[in-house]
Formats: structure tokens, C-alpha cells, sequence
């Protein structure tokens, strides 16, 4: 089984490449939900981010607003809940990665925001990068979240500048146009991926997703 890495800004579209691809039947590691599954109620991450910042989990919930209010702005706040939270990803994803291969598919995906920052890219076999324009991604989130355009200047600033990111990918979805033309460039990369699957000594052996 080979190891695709999906990654991109914030905003980039990366959530709709990764349903897309869910759709064409493969396996998707979502790292932002298992993100938020950590933090829900009850989750693991909950004691350890209750003692890095007080106050931020009452009666069991998480206040997220609270959270990214207090850990944007502050490097070392927002690394220490890296520090917190990045080895719990990295369990989740190498038993999505066991079950995924014990499953027999042939491709599995690592949809992670923060794969080039974390290194995550060495475990890929290929890496996917989903850009768009910095205006369009700005006026995405600010579209979807309630977040002031300092605070999400503040994580674009900590993420890997996307003309990087574009640089080290093998394969670059451009979302700034319609959503029809984002689906075709995943066709045509899911295409690819099959390809791949069928010949080439060094690409393995053929098969579905
Ligand atoms: C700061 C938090 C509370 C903000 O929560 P919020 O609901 O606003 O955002 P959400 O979790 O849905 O993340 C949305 C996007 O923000 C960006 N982002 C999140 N964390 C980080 C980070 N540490 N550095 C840079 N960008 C980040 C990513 O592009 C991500 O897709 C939350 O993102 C968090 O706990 N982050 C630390 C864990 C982390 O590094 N997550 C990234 C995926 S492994
Ligand atoms: N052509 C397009 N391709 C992809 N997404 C688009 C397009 N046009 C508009 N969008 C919208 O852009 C928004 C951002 O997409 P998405 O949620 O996939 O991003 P993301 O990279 O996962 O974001 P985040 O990092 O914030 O979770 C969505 O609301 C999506 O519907």
C-alpha cells in the first residue's frame, strides 16, 4: 500500500479534495477531526490543554474560541499544545494506516494541514498540495468562521508559505476557479494514481483505491 499526503492552507480546500477522494473510494485520514474528537468531551487531549491553559475547559467542554483566542499570538502557548496534541495524530494515523493496509487497499490518504511543518511528508509516497489565491483563501475562512482577519493572518503565518509547499508537491490542485474545475483536476489526479497502480516496477503492483 502506498501512503498519499493531502496538505494545503488553511482554507485552501483541502476538506473538498479529501471528500472527493473519499468518494472515489479511498481511505482518508481527516487529522483535523481527530483533532476535534481529542478535544470533544471526554476526549484524551482534554486534561493536558485544562492544564496548559486554566480555564479553557469547564464542566468537561472545551471552549474553542477560547483556545485558539489564547494560543494564536503566543508561539510558545501554540507549541505547547502542538507538543500536546501532535503525538495523539500521529497514533491515530498509524492505526488508520495498519487498518487501511490490513483492508487491502492500495492507496491510503493523510489529509493533515500541518504536514510539512511536521514532517509527516517522509511517510508519504506522494504529496498533494491544494492552493488557491491568498485573497480567495482569506475571504474563504473568513466566510466560514467566525475569525478576524488578524487572527487568521496570525495561522497563515505559522503554516509553510503555500508557494513552498507548492514547490515540494508532486501534484498541486488549484481551487481558485469553480468547483467543477476542481473536481475535474481530482479526476484527473485519481487517474493518475491508477496509473500508477497498474505498471511501473518502482510504482507496485495494480488495484483499486
Ligand atoms: C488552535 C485550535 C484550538 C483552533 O481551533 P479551530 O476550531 O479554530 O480550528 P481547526 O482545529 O478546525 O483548524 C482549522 C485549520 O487551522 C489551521 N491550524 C490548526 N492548528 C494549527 C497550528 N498549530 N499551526 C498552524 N495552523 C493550524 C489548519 O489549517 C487547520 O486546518 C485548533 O486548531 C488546535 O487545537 N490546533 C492545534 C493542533 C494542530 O496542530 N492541529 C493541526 C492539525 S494536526
Ligand atoms: N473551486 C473550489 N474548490 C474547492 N473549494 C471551494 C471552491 N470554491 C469554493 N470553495 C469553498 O472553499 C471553502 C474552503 O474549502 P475547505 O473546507 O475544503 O478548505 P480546507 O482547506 O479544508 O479548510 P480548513 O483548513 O479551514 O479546514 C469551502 O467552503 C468550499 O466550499
Amino acid at each position: 500500500m502506498r501512503v498519499l499526503g493531502l496538505t494545503g492552507g488553511i482554507g485552501m480546500g483541502k476538506s473538498t479534495v479529501a471528500r472527493l477522494l473519499r468518494g472515489a473510494g479511498f481511505p482518508v485520514f481527516d487529522a483535523d477531526a481527530a483533532v476535534h474528537a481529542m478535544q470533544a468531551p471526554g476526549g484524551r487531549a482534554l486534561p493536558a490543554i485544562a492544564r496548559l491553559v486554566p480555564g479553557s475547559v469547564r464542566n468537561g467542554v472545551l471552549d474553542r474560541a477560547a483556545l485558539r483566542r489564547a494560543v494564536i499570538g503566543d508561539p510558545a502557548l501554540m507549541a505547547g499544545l502542538e507538543r500536546i496534541i501532535h503525538p495523539l495524530v500521529w497514533q491515530e494515523r498509524t492505526r488508520f494506516l495498519e487498518q487501511a493496509r490490513r483492508a487491502g487497499h492500495r492507496w491510503a490518504v493523510l489529509d493533515v494541514p500541518l504536514l510539512f511543518e511536521t514532517g509527516g511528508d517522509r511517510a508519504c509516497d506522494r504529496v498533494v498540495v491544494v492552493s488557491a489565491p491568498v485573497d480567495v483563501q482569506i475571504h474563504r475562512v473568513r466566510r466560514r468562521r467566525h475569525m478576524a482577519a488578524e487572527q487568521i493572518k496570525a495561522v497563515i503565518a505559522r503554516q509553510m508559505p503555500d508557494r513552498e509547499k507548492r514547490r515540494r508537491a508532486d501534484d498541486v490542485i488549484l481551487t481558485g476557479l469553480s468547483r467543477g474545475d476542481t473536481t475535474r483536476q481530482v479526476r484527473r489526479l485519481i487517474a493518475r494514481l491508477r496509473g500508477a497502480n497498474e505498471g511501473g516496477t518502482n510504482e507496485g503492483k495494480g488495484g483499486e483505491a
